[in-house]
């Protein structure tokens, strides 16, 4: 269906099904982990947006929902300098938040989110991501709460994350293997 706009050899990496199976497993866990707490779930735009949605929609918790956006790779592969785009002004001390994001990678976004929201006094901070890239370029002893799977060290595209900016609308994360 999508061959018209991706890109010549582009590969799945990670079909629908398994998203949608880690995505309930880690669902499970935070209902058990969080019930009963006032929950702040932020997601962090753009890249988060698909994965929250769907996670949220099985979140049987008390809890309001913003986002936040950070942005460090634009239109590249390789990131750059962290850029906030937006804060949320939810009041989050009464809250202990979820900070809920499509990849860490380097681990720049999260650990500036997570000290962010400490900051602003939320009662505590975790974070849930889709993805966790595994390779020795990590930036921070900061590491996601939360992780649905690990993948290896490939620029991946689709379930909310681009290439160029363009195909975050994709429902399987896809790869472009490097020519031998
Ligand atoms: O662990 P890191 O190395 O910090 O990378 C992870 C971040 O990179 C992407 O965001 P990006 O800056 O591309 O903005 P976007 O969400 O608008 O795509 C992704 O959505 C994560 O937020
Ligand atoms: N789209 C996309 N954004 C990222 N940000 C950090 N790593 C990645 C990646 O592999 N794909």
């Amino acid at each position: 269906m999508y061959s018209k706009i991706l890109p010549t050899n582009s590969q799945v990496l990670i079909n629908q099904k398994e998203i949608n199976s880690s995505i309930d497993k880690l669902a499970m866990q935070i209902n058990q982990d969080f019930a009963g707490k006032e929950v702040a779930f932020l997601t962090i735009m753009n890249g988060g947006m698909i994965f929250a949605s769907s996670l949220a929609t099985r979140l049987n918790l008390d809890m309001e929902m913003d986002y936040l956006q950070l942005s460090r790779y634009g239109k590249s592969q390789t990131g750059g300098q962290l850029v906030w785009k937006y804060q949320p002004e939810i009041n989050m001390e009464n809250h202990h938040v979820i900070l809920c994001d499509d990849i860490y990678d380097e681990g720049h976004t999260l650990a500036a989110a997570h000290a962010w929201c400490l900051k602003k006094g939320a009662k505590s901070a975790s974070s849930v991501v889709l993805i966790h890239k595994e390779h020795d370029r990590t930036y921070a002893d900061y590491k996601p709460d939360y992780v649905a799977m690990n993948i290896p060290d490939h620029y991946i595209f689709g379930y909310g994350m681009d290439l160029e900016e363009k195909l975050r609308q994709l429902p399987e994360i896809y790869y472009l293997p490097k020519a031998k």
